[in-house]
């Protein structure tokens, strides 16, 4: 059943209570309360994500940032990005983030999880024991346009009973047939790459993306549908937001059995388990709240220590993008989509009327990734954060120009996104009032890594646009300048870079003894006990790819661990 508001729920005794209805949260949600017995309540901020237009059509995703359905957040003032402030979306919405993303589909590489797997000690976080669970989660389906798919995938990584829409581009674009043509005329850099879920995501190949029929596919839409709401054991609550979550005070190791929200004294208790999935800004904020980090930044804020876990809160990793812009020649019929309200009515009233169209996919249908060479003197002099040879260092988007972000219109580009960053920043507290926001730094270029990779990145962009294929259509470089020095280059990275919102790792996991981190291997907060922690927050290394499969991989595994405990 869904609630709107706190008034209306008949309970305030359940045996699981998770916080945050997002991403992980609705995964989680869905699988214990398969489990009759399992009284579950979910809790969500933000309102229904049902009938939200701009949630629902792909190309609309980024529609939704600066309104209701957008916590609306900031960085602080960024010293690698010249003290700038850059704007920090997180969807506030059913389903969070999955409801409000860029829908990219993206798992990383085999490295990525095989590094989880050996800094926690649990084999169950490797790419092998992990692949069965991103296979749970997803239901591949064919694109909208019906087109032959062979070739542009591999059946054979790919889940075909799972929750989750996944998908190949349902609409060609104008610039499709030039990019496939880079991997014939630049093969070292970019080969073709039949499938970048295969756990070795180097090369150029065809995007995939969380739609189904046209529409987003989210955990909502996936796991929290009226089909399991109309379960009796879950109850999710909307509208309605965590502030705290509180212990029994007599335990000799805290144990979390209530949640505290805004704006009312009734407290709602968990009988078996509080799970904490808020995301990864929201998460650490609760905690902290709650008397949950380090103890010694807490007592200046004038919060009383529960619970001293220095790393809540550190260890925020998130990956840049620039966006590198070029004046083009092109006949595309759809060039004036952002501008042109006639052709915006048509292609909304052709998504309207049978869901294909323009509007069904996000911004490319192609998309690349690539690694530097260990020979290259960025990794010689800094070493390499990434976590293997399979593993790319950065991710290159060549926008349609149809969809392309930035004007004047009649522009193309790249957006370069660095997705091995080795810098790191961190979610604090500005006071001790739990209502408010929290302090987001991205710590962005703050090592020389990364800075230098991103140079790099410009330059791999200006060597694909130089494919002989692109002759005719790409003018002239705009920004920054085809002639730009590096220190030029390092300015312009400073001064434009922006977010991918891929922030995880704010709670992360370490081995059951280590002397740092926020939760063991299964998930449970370390030193206290009725707490999990069940979201992007955990990943004690970014992947090297978009953050919303392996969320949904460790929600899935998640879920199997915590019912393993109580059956
Ligand atoms: C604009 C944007 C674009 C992105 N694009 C992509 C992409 O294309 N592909 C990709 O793979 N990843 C993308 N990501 C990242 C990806 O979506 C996230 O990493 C992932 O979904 C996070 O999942 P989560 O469960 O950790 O958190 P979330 O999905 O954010 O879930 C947290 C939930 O908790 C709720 N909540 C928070 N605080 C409280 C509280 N105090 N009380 C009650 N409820 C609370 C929130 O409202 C939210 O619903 C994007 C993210 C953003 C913001």
């Amino acid at each position: 059943t869904v609630f709107q508001h706190i008034s209306e729920l008949a309970s305030t005794s359940y045996d699981f209570i998770i916080i945050g209805g997002g991403t992980a949260g609705a995964v989680v949600a869905n699988r214990l309360s398969e489990i009759s017995k399992f009284q579950v309540l979910v809790i969500e901020a933000g309102p229904t994500n049902e009938g939200v237009l701009n949630s629902m059509v792909p190309a609309f995703a980024f529609n939704l940032q600066k309104t209701i359905y957008d916590w609306n957040y900031t960085t602080s003032l960024e010293i690698g990005l010249n003290n700038r402030s850059i704007d920090y979306p997180r969807g506030h919405i059913l389903g969070g983030c999955s409801s409000h993303n860029g829908l990219f589909y993206t798992r990383g590489s085999i490295d990525d999880y095989d590094r989880w797997a050996k800094t926690t000690g649990d084999a169950g976080w490797s790419w092998k024991n992990l692949l069965p669970y991103m296979l749970k989660n997803e239901k591949w389906t064919p694109p909208v346009d019906l087109h032959d798919t062979r070739g542009q995938f591999d059946p054979s990584v790919h889940g075909f009973d799972g929750m989750m829409f996944t998908s190949l581009p349902g609409s060609p674009q104008s610039i499709d047939d030039m990019i496939l043509k880079v991997p014939s005329q630049l093969p070292d850099q970019f080969p073709f790459l039949l499938d970048m879920n295969a756990g070795r995501p180097l090369g150029l190949g065809w995007f995939q993306a969380s739609i189904g029929g046209g529409e987003r596919s989210s955990s909502a839409t996936a796991y929290l549908s009226r089909t399991f709401t109309s379960r009796t054991n879950l109850h999710v609550l909307l509208n309605t937001k965590v502030v705290r979550i509180h212990n029994t005070p007599q335990d000799s190791i805290p144990t979390f059995t209530s949640v505290e929200l805004d704006g009312t004294a009734v407290r709602l208790t968990a009988k078996k388990e509080i799970i904490l999935s808020a995301g990864p800004i929201n998460t650490p904020q609760i905690l902290m709240n709650s008397g949950v980090g380090d103890r010694e930044s807490l007592r200046k804020l004038g919060i009383q220590s529960v619970l001293n876990l220095p790393s809540v809160g550190r260890n925020l990793s998130d990956q840049p993008i620039v966006l590198v812009s070029y004046s083009i020649n092109s006949n595309d019929p759809l060039l004036d989509l952002s501008t042109n309200a006639t052709l915006q009515a048509l292609t909304l009233a052709q998504w309207e009327f049978n869901r294909t169209g323009p509007l069904v996919d996000p911004a490319a249908n192609l998309i690349a990734w690539s690694r530097l060479p260990a020979s290259s003197s960025i990794i010689q002099q800094n070493g390499d954060p990434s976590a293997g040879s399979n593993t790319p260092h950065l991710e290159f988007v060549p926008f349609s120009p149809a969809f392309e972000p930035v004007q004047p219109s009649h522009s193309g580009g790249m957006d370069v996104a660095l997705v091995t960053p080795s810098s790191r920043g961190s979610v604090t507290l500005n006071s001790a009032d739990p209502s408010g926001k929290p302090n987001i730094d991205l710590g962005f270029f703050t090592t020389d890594f990364d800075i230098r990779a991103m140079i790099e990145g410009i330059k791999i962009t200006q060597t694909f646009y130089k494919a002989p294929v692109f002759k005719n259509y790409i003018i002239e470089q705009m920004a920054p300048l085809a002639n730009a020095t590096d220190a030029e280059l390092e300015d312009f990275i400073r001064n434009t870079a922006f977010s991918s919102q891929h922030a995880v790792g704010t709670a992360a996991m370490s081995a059951v003894h280590a002397n740092y981190g926020v939760v063991n291997p299964d998930l449970r907060v370390k030193g206290a006990s009725g707490l999990r922690i069940v979201d992007g927050s955990v990943m004690p290394f970014i992947i090297s790819g978009h953050t919303q499969a392996p969320v949904y991989a460790i929600a899935e595994r998640a879920s199997d661990l915590i019912k393993e405990t109580w059956k």
